[in-house]
């Protein structure tokens, strides 16, 4: 089931408002697992992940052999360029694994409108069933609310049954508030994911974004009983922050997200870490 796109609600938007106190004060109340526990959550971690390439050098071999490890390990997806979707799917069709892909500009958002959303509906068309797309940051940053919601409600359409992720680029929106909404007009228009990061920012995941993304997730589920996913995803490459993501989830949002239909890692070099850190089977 994908999520709906319900109308623009100006209102709650500007009710949300999120104090960087408030967010400092949300991580010092959590604590990462340890021992048995860190085992425990190292494995949601890694089976939560989706194994991404996302460089202007990949070519269908580095492709092939990602999917190859995704399906060894057991990971929630891959994620690559849209035209490296059908090699992915050569080695992941009937595994289990998605195939994630990256659209309407990435990473920058800027490309003209009917470019972005006829670039969603291909890549769905190329098979891809999770389309990771990037909002544009300047309706965020100039509180042109309604531009994004009618934007996102596009790219859900073109979408159709697969899942939209919406990436809002946190390190660029920096404020908690401005962060907080953006992920709530995503979340009205219909994303079934908000994402932190593409990986390509100054600054990409950070945990005081995903306090303001979480708070708009929980304010979500507290009004409407929807579930909305999360994805942290760009630099995120130790298991110790993985573990730091996955306290802060089950801290804000509960234990009920900590499973790969709410939960996403986007990484490109985590589960090196991960594995390391985890027994041998
Ligand atoms: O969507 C995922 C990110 O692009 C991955 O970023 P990363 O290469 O820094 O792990």
């Amino acid at each position: 089931m994908t999520a709906r796109v319900t109308p623009f609600d100006a209102a709650w938007i500007e009710r949300t408002v999120l104090a960087p106190a408030i967010v400092a004060r949300r991580i010092a109340a959590m604590a990462p697992a340890t021992g048995e526990g860190a085992v425990a959550d190292l494995r949601i971690a890694l089976a939560a992940t989706d194994l991404t390439t996302l460089q202007g050098d990949d070519t269908e071999d580095r492709v092939r052999a990602l999917a190859e490890r995704a399906r060894a390990l057991g990971t929630a997806a891959v994620c690559v360029y849209p035209a490296m979707v059908p090699a992915a799917l050569e080695v992941l069709g009937g595994s289990g694994v998605a195939v994630a892909t990256v659209a309407a500009g990435f990473p920058h958002g800027l490309s003209p409108l009917s470019t972005r959303i006829a670039e969603v509906a291909a890549c769905v068309a190329l098979g891809a069933t999770e389309i990771d797309i990037v909002i544009r940051r300047g309706h965020a940053l100039t509180g042109n609310w309604q531009a994004l919601h009618d934007e996102v409600a596009a790219f859900r359409a073109a979408c159709g049954p697969a899942h939209l992720k919406t990436i809002l680029a946190t390190g660029e929106l920096a404020d908690p508030t401005i962060i907080a909404r953006a992920a709530l007009v995503c979340i009205m228009a219909g994303a079934d994911f908000v994402k932190t990061s593409t990986g390509k920012e100054a600054v990409n995941a950070t945990v005081e974004a995903g306090v303001a993304m979480m708070a708009a997730i929980a304010d979500w589920h507290e009004v409407t009983g929807a579930r909305v996913g999360f994805k942290a995803a760009g630099g995120i490459a130790t298991a110790d922050e993985a573990l730091r993501w996955i306290a802060l989830a089950r801290h804000e949002l509960g234990e009920a997200w900590l499973t790969p239909a709410l939960f996403r890692f986007g990484a490109s070099r985590l589960v090196d870490d991960i594995v390391a850190r985890l027994p041998a089977a």
